[in-house]
């Protein structure tokens, strides 16, 4: 099969589908592998190095487009990317499409085969190839709300571990899933009073488990959430319902009532956010503050250390991008329902439901588009 690993063009994102160890596996199996040209330059992977790895690197986009049957990238495909989409292209990458009504038309219109890293499972349930991006996102989110909290970011000047004599900052996390379990642990780290909420008891056993009395664990409910958000310096959100738009759990009323100067870091924001006040922001102007309660809405985290993010996404995807490069993409799916389960858009017709009810696409069963 003949694969294109385009550059990645969202604000801040030096991420890369490939590494160069990736593409010289691609290449062992008998695959032709385009790279565009700076593909990985960024973080350390030269176009040399994938010239090494057996790659041909290519000038533009466009001949990346134009000669590759799969395309595996790491962000959604831009609106210029989705131009150059085509029926027998198949896209492998995130989509996060819920919340995204102009890229879900375009990747319906394309006729492209449309795999979401996001919805991949595993036998346990789990969404392995989300699962290294929300660690480092859940551990990058500590990190960037500490920074906010400093007066000159907006914040209201407290320190999240305190010192001795003084109080430590108090952290909600609103979903205890992969994000939050890395923020409790960042958050429990660095000293900050936690309280982790989540709707799964078995989350909740969980993190009582490893922290015991470090952590309050609460069943979340419309009382707890409101008390826990509306009493901490840090709220991080990190609540994900598979493929669906993020709920809105935060209101516009509970942000009013949190501290001034506090900070809101919404991990959801990719699925939408889970705050009525989120909007997507970028890592070159990542906050804005509403109601005094600075947000950091910034959708793809990861970018910021785009080496280690790279390197952790391609453990899990590449033998995904094995089975769809050996078998090509309608056995691969036949046989792996993990791997179907990440087909979102097929043959101009969506075939994930929680996808097809947020934009108002007839939903279509991925078994009817996959029939070689
Ligand atoms: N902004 C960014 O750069 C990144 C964003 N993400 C996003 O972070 C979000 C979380 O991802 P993961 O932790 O991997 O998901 P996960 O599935 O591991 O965890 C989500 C948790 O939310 C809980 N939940 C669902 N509805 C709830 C409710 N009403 N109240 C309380 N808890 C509820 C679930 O029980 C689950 O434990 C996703 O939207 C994901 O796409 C992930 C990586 C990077
Ligand atoms: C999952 C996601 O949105 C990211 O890694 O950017
Ligand atoms: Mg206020």
């Amino acid at each position: 099969m003949k694969i294109g690993v385009p550059r990645e063009i969202k604000n801040h994102e030096y991420r890369v589908g490939m590494t160069p160890a990736a593409v010289h596996e691609l290449c062992g199996h008998g695959h032709d592998v385009y790279v565009e040209t700076d593909a990985g330059t960024a973080i350390g992977f030269t176009d040399d190095d994938y010239r090494k790895a057996g790659a041909q690197v290519l000038e533009t986009a466009a001949e990346v487009f134009a000669a590759g049957d799969m395309i595996v990238k790491v962000k959604e495909p831009q609106a210029e990317e989705r131009a150059m989409l085509r029926p027998g292209h198949t896209l492998f990458t995130y989509l996060h499409l819920a919340p995204d009504q102009a890229q879900t038309d375009d990747l319906v219109s394309s006729g492209a085969t449309c795999i979401a890293y996001e919805t991949v499972t595993d036998h346990h349930g789990h969404l392995p190839l989300l699962a290294p991006m929300s660690e480092v996102a859940g551990r990058m989110a500590i990190q960037a709300g500490a920074h906010c909290l400093e007066k000159a970011m907006g914040g209201r000047g407290v320190l999240l571990g305190g010192v001795p004599g003084v109080s430590p900052a108090h952290v909600a996390v609103v979903g205890g899933g992969v994000v939050g379990q890395n923020a409790v642990a960042m958050a429990v780290g660095l000293g900050a009073r936690v309280t982790v909420l989540d709707r799964n008891m078995d989350v909740l056993r969980r993190l009582d488990d490893l922290y015991g009395n470090r952590i309050t664990t609460l069943f979340s409910t419309a009382q707890t959430l409101d008390q826990a958000v509306t009493e901490s310096d840090l709220v991080v959100g990190s609540v994900l319902i598979p493929g669906a738009s993020a709920p809105k759990l935060i209101s516009r009323d509970m942000i009013q009532r949190m501290p001034e100067g506090s900070v809101l870091v919404d991990v959801a924001i990719d699925q939408g956010g889970c705050a009525e006040t989120s909007k997507a922001t970028t890592h070159q102007d990542p906050t804005y503050s509403v109601d005094g309660v600075v947000h950091y809405c910034v959708a793809n985290m990861p970018g910021a250390v785009a080496r280690t993010s790279t390197l952790a996404l391609n453990n899990v995807t590449l033998p995904f991008i094995v089975a769809l490069a050996d078998k090509g993409p309608i056995e691969a799916m036949r046989a792996d329902p993990h791997l179907k389960a990440g087909l979102n858009v097929a043959d101009g017709k969506v075939t994930y439901r929680e996808v097809a009810e947020a934009t108002g696409h007839p939903y279509t069963d991925p078994d009817s588009v996959l029939i070689l």
